[in-house]
């Protein structure tokens, strides 16, 4: 079974239970504190092997006028009923040698009494155990395909406990505890659903069969129990309830429940009138209830109370989890076979604008029963029975595919379509920009002149996501394959930004490649850290840049390329010292320095290296090697300042630069290959690597890192780039 079933099974599972699960974990937290606090009273006896039934009785005796019956519990405390002298029944703990009360048996607190009512039923009567039975039989399954994924995950069952990669803090301890709890989980769920089948009577009949022993006319009387040998043999160890005769007639017996059997003595020989083995449900039904809640053990106890509340930590992490992996793996829908598809999707998105028009396109083809198949550029192959095929993808940089799209142009002239495809493309751009389009312009040119492939529409370019542009697009559409496609609208959502002032402290002046720095201290309080953006409004609300953050002792600190004629980095430069500017800053988790990485690789080129400077002057012990590359050595002294301060203080970190324009003439891409030995290290022993700078850089990297990572055990280029190891924040 493919890793998606398991972990669909494994995620549907928790959802459907999770509530009933929280109620369980949170009661099964509170009923684990209870045998841990009653064995604090500290009445247990020691050594109960070494205490014989004969004592027990006759110390009782001695010290009571009266007793109904003794008990000894699984937490080692002996427990009598007596009549006291106001004829009353009275439950104390007792010391088996010499009869003295050490406490007397309080009545159960009504915290544990409601914890157990709401664990056992809910207060449901029946139809709550078996809602109780039912999720401790689902917590058994989530288990089992929890295990599987955790082997999957670490590359098989013998593997289990091997390292764990570095990942984000819920991914990470979802891994580490899972190991650690699997087997008192299983325990729990498993001795849950027995005491369920119990209370159902699912389970074959428990009654003891007594047998009637033949009497011996023969045998001796004694005066007292101390001589009686079954009483004077029998240890408090084998005993778990005595119930007393209630007078000295032979025919009333001692009716004593031993670990397996229960047997009824005569009180003044001794002998075993009758006996009785305990069936082993009766036995098994013992073990689950001291398994399951812990009784008598502390130290069970405690693995229990933990093991609940991991539960609920599950449940938190396997969430967040779920919403990363929704957001990285952009909710691509299970989907017909690709050979069955007549109509093929392509996209190439980087931030999800293409992806989403593309997927509510897919969802009206699939609504009207097409057999539609939708995948990323990068993953373009052969298909069966295609006729149609319509590519949805932006632009970046200077017509720069997006990363998922990077490959499509060499996979496309090695791939060959088994038929007469005709094909539409739509770009998504903006106009700010000006290679607008650019990628979705060579992408259409390059199917264009393609063997077997007809353009159906001329290519169709979309700004800014405008729907309504896209609307008029599917109307040509409509026409020319003959029936309506229902696409449903999204909602628009203005994005609101909480913009603050800040302050200018400093402005650099340009450097050979026309970048500035330029320091901003915000004048109201504001959480950022370095790798957040700078959302900056050039004019006012209809446009928004975002540059990235280094965090240099509360101020922020950007690097800046300014473009001839970009309104942005011109409307900054122009900032003067002690002005102040309105910005907001957006929260940018996805690349933020993972301070429990022990190695991490920072790449950059140009001003991509600015949130590395932040990082770099917060770090203390992480070991850090920062790539960059630039056009020439002037590119980087605006750099020196921070760079100097930084990597001569510390010696965790490490600096390679490359210079495109002297002279070994290198790019970034190219030490990092010279590097590769310790790139790969840092892959396999679970380190970070952040890419920060063009995306047209991110491609010849990941190219390198894919070239790296041919081949190699611990880690697959494909798992590799999809988990929190890489971060990238290219544009
Ligand atoms: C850093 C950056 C660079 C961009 N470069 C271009 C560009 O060169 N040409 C263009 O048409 N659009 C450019 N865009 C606009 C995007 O292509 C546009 O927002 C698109 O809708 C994004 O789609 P996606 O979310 O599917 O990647 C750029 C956007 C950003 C943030």
């Amino acid at each position: 079974m493919t890793i998606s079933i398991w972990r669909y099974s494994h995620l549907t599972l928790a959802l459907v239970s999770s509530l009933f699960l929280i109620v369980a974990s949170v009661t099964g937290i509170i009923l684990a504190v209870e045998p841990i606090s009653h064995q604090a009273k500290g009445y247990a006896v020691e050594n109960l092997n070494e205490v014989s039934l004969a004592t027990a009785i006759d110390a009782l005796k001695s010290t009571y006028d009266e007793v109904l019956g003794l008990e000894v519990e699984s937490s080692g405390f002996v427990k009598a009923s007596v009549l006291t002298m106001e004829i009353e029944t009275l439950d104390v703990y007792f010391n088996p040698k010499t009869g003295e009360q050490l406490g007397e048996v309080k009545e159960r607190p009504h915290v544990y009494t409601f914890a157990t009512n709401v664990h056992r039923s809910l207060f449901l009567k029946s139809i709550g155990r078996f809602f109780v039975g039912l999720i401790s039989l689902l917590l058994l399954i989530i288990a089992v395909t929890g295990l599987i994924l955790l082997a999957k995950r670490q590359g098989g069952f013998l593997k289990l406990f091997s390292k764990v990669h570095k990942d984000y803090f819920e991914l990470r301890y979802h891994v580490v505890l899972s190991r650690w709890f699997f087997i008192p989980i299983v325990i729990l769920a498993f001795t849950g659903v027995y005491l369920s089948a119990e209370k159902f009577n699912l389970l074959p009949n428990a009654v003891v069969q007594q047998t009637e022993l033949a009497v011996n006319k023969t045998v001796q009387e004694y005066k007292s129990i101390l001589d009686i040998p079954f009483f004077k043999e029998t240890s408090l160890a084998d005993i778990r309830q005595v119930e007393f005769p209630f007078s000295d007639d032979p025919e009333e017996y001692y009716l004593i429940a031993l670990q397996n059997r229960e047997v009824a003595v005569n009180q003044h020989t001794g002998e075993i009138v009758s006996s009785g083995d305990y069936p082993f449900v009766t036995l098994a039904s013992r073990l689950s209830l001291v398994l399951h809640t812990g009784e008598g053990n502390v130290i069970w106890s405690l693995v229990l109370l933990l093991a609940s509340a991991s539960i609920l930590f599950f449940m938190y992490s396997g969430f967040v989890m779920t919403l990363k992996r929704r957001k990285k793996g952009k909710r691509i829908a299970k989907m017909t076979d690709k050979d069955e598809c007549e109509f093929v999707i392509l996209v190439g998105s980087e931030s999800g604008t293409a992806f989403d028009f593309a997927q509510r396109f897919y969802n009206g083809l699939v609504q009207i029963g097409k057999k539609v198949y939708l995948t990323e550029l990068n993953k373009y192959t052969n298909y069966a029975k295609v006729k149609n095929v319509i590519v949805f993808t932006s632009t970046y940089g200077k017509g720069e595919p997006p990363t998922n799209a990077r490959k499509f142009s060499a996979l496309f002239s090695k791939i060959k379509q088994p038929n007469i495809t005709d094909f539409s493309v739509i770009g998504f751009g903006s106009l700010d920009y000006p290679d607008y389009c650019q990628f979705a312009i060579e992408l259409d040119n390059q199917l264009s002149v393609a063997e077997n492939f007809n353009q159906q529409l001329p290519l169709f370019k979309i700004n800014k996501s405008d729907f309504n542009s896209f609307e008029q697009w599917m109307i040509q559409f409509h026409n020319k394959v003959g029936f309506t496609i229902p696409i449903e609208k999204p909602l628009l959502k203005k994005k609101k930004y909480k913009k603050i002032e800040f302050e200018v402290l400093q402005r650099t002046d340009l450097n050979v490649d026309n970048t500035f720095l330029l320091r901003l201290q915000p004048k109201s309080k504001i959480d950022f850290t370095s790798g957040d953006l700078l959302a900056v409004f050039p004019n006012d609300d209809e446009m928004v840049r975002q540059y990235s953050i280094a965090k240099i002792d509360e101020s922020i600190l950007l690097s800046i390329k300014k473009h001839e004629l970009g309104r942005g980095s011109n409307f900054l430069f122009n900032l003067k010292v002690g002005e102040t500017l309105k910005a907001a800053i957006e929260e940018n988790e996805d690349f933020h320095f993972s301070e429990n990485s022990k190695n991490s690789i920072f790449i950059s080129n140009g001003t991509g290296i600015a949130p590395f400077l932040g990082m770099i002057s917060k770090n203390a012990t992480n070991n850090i090697t920062m790539f960059w590359g630039g056009r020439e050595k002037a590119s980087m002294e605006i750099y020196n300042s921070v760079l100097e301060k930084e990597i001569l203080n510390n010696e965790n970190i490490q600096l390679f630069t490359s210079f495109s324009r002297e002279g070994k003439k290198q790019y970034v891409q190219d030490v990092v290959f010279e590097q590769k030995e310790l790139v790969l290290r840092t892959i396999n022993q679970g380190g970070t690597i952040m890419i920060c700078g063009s995306l047209a850089m991110q491609h010849n990297v990941l190219d390198v890192l894919e070239n790296l990572l041919e081949g190699n055990k611990t880690i697959s280029f494909e798992t590799f780039e999809k988990s929190e190891q890489l971060k990238t924040d290219c544009y």
